[in-house]
């Protein structure tokens, strides 16, 4: 038996939702021919009127496409890259130690006391992180300005900008610009929540004026135990583990190294004899920039300018977890390395290696013994009484002169208290600097430090001069 399908013949649809739909888009279809046709029906009314504006636009998009160009960089760097180097700068009493602190926190999950010297840390699958507190000394800010990846820039907001910020900035811009990154501290000082955005908004213009337009500027509102709190860390913390980095030519024509860990290789005997002979030292850190040629001529900022008697490859003391495919990092791979800090699994010393009990866990004893607040720590560290303090301390009035005891000032001050209102804690120096500069706005003082920072800058490089004359290029090596 012989079965057979005939089929039907397609019919196409006059009436109903399908075919009113198919009917519109032949009509929009039409239109936009129409439309074209236009063009070429009356092309007077397309045609071009003015060469001058034409030419006018011409140049414009030649030139909008143009500064989106830039010069091909060769990217050198390895398979395995160092850390990267972030600098947390700003002025005294900003909250620089803290935030390092809570970022360790956020991706080791493991506290740090004191932040002492560089910490690194493995911050992902592919990436780890050195932070570095940058204090407010000039020679810092220039030798950091240097080796920065990226910068935290933090600013006080109830406070406003100030010196020391934009010191550093004018000083990144001699030396390349490193990637820098706003950071808002102090937001918890605004009760009124108008007050507070306006603040924002005037400080985040200020920043962009000072960097670039759009630059990144985090707020951090406030602290929870000491601490910023968790989510806006956890938000800054992943922002950096995903940032891109262009490099930049002076570090990638030059070798160079972080030091985090130093070793005094000198005979104790010999320094005990004369404490001034010549010393062995060994650097630790990892290289960056280029090659370094064994022998080769270096310059150590602040000291002067040496060769190199060895240069050898030690394991890495930070390694990056195995490359499995995961996606996030187990306990064990959440490393944390602070060689100045006493943190860090394996240390090899030029004759010995010495493994770290705790491992690159910090013992949890440390961090019940040491509160973090400096209030208590301060109090814990008092041997004497404040008024023992106070009839043992000295003051010198201008750089140079002898001190004065609280006797002699008594003399000559008559009845006021002597020595109260020269010993300044931090807070009241804070404090003091807020009401020098609380009636400039943000524009005079930005003018004014400019220019006190242009003779500091004059006096840093005459000094470095006098130091060590021939390192002219390392101390302003811009762009080379
Ligand atoms: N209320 C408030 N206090 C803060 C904030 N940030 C930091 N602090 C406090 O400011 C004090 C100084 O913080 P640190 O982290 O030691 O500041 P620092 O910049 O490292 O200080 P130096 O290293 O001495 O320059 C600490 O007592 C913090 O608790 C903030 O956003 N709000």
């Amino acid at each position: 038996m012989e079965f057979r399908h005939e089929q039907k013949r397609h019919q196409q649809k006059h009436s109903g939702p399908k075919a009113e739909k198919k009917k519109k888009r032949k009509q929009r279809e039409q239109d936009a021919e129409q439309e074209q046709d236009e063009r070429k029906r009356n092309p007077r009314a397309f045609a071009v009127r003015s060469a001058v504006r034409m030419a006018r636009n011409f140049h414009r998009t030649q030139d909008l496409k143009t500064k989106k160009h830039h010069i091909p960089l060769v990217d050198r760097t390895p398979l395995e890259p160092p850390p990267i180097v972030v600098v947390v700068m700003g002025p005294p009493k900003v909250g620089k130690s803290t935030l390092i602190r809570c970022l360790i926190k956020n991706y080791t999950r493991q506290k740090l006391a004191d932040i002492c010297g560089p910490v690194t840390i493995v911050s992902g699958k592919k990436r780890r992180l050195t932070f570095i507190e940058c204090n407010n000394d000039i020679n810092t800010m220039i030798d950091l300005a240097k080796v920065a990846d990226l910068v935290l820039m933090l600013i006080d907001a109830s406070f406003g900008f100030e010196m020391e910020t934009f010191e550093f900035l004018n000083i990144c811009q001699v030396h390349g610009f490193p990637r820098v990154m706003g950071v808002l501290t102090h937001l918890d000082s605004f009760k009124n929540n108008k007050t507070l955005n306006k603040t924002k908004k005037r400080l985040k213009h200020r920043f962009w004026t000072e960097v670039y337009q759009g630059a990144k500027l985090f707020y951090l509102s406030g602290m929870v135990y000491g601490e910023y709190q968790t989510r806006e860390v956890k938000n800054l913390g992943r922002f950096i583990s995903v940032m891109k980095f262009r490099p930049l030519v002076w570090q990638t024509s030059h070798p160079y190294v972080v030091a985090d860990r130093m070793e005094d290789l000198t005979d104790p005997e010999a320094i005990r004899l004369n404490p001034k002979c010549d010393r062995t030292v060994s650097l630790y850190g990892y290289l960056r920039g280029t090659f370094l040629k064994n022998k080769c001529q270096i310059h150590i900022p602040g000291v002067g300018d040496f060769s190199v008697a060895d240069a050898s490859f030690l394991p890495d003391p930070c390694p990056l977890p195995e490359m499995l495919k995961k996606r996030a990092l187990n306990e064990r791979e959440r490393l944390l390395y602070a060689p100045m800090a006493g943190v860090g699994g394996l240390v090899y010393d030029k004759d010995a290696v010495y493994i770290d009990m705790p491992g690159s866990h910090v013992s949890h004893q440390q961090e019940e013994v040491r509160p973090t607040t400096e209030l208590v720590q301060s109090l814990m560290g008092t041997h004497t009484t404040l008024d023992a303090k106070m009839a043992a301390s000295k003051v010198s009035l201008f750089t140079g002169t002898a001190a004065l005891t609280p006797e002699e000032v008594q003399d000559n001050s008559g009845k006021q208290g002597p020595v109260e209102s020269r010993v300044w804690d931090a807070e009241t120096q804070r404090e003091r600097r807020k009401a020098i500069f609380a009636e400039e706005d943000d524009e005079g003082r930005a003018l004014r430090w400019k220019e006190d920072l242009a003779q500091k800058a004059t006096e840093a490089y005459l000094r470095q001069q006098r130091a060590a004359p021939n390192v002219r290029k390392l101390v302003y090596g811009a762009g080379e």
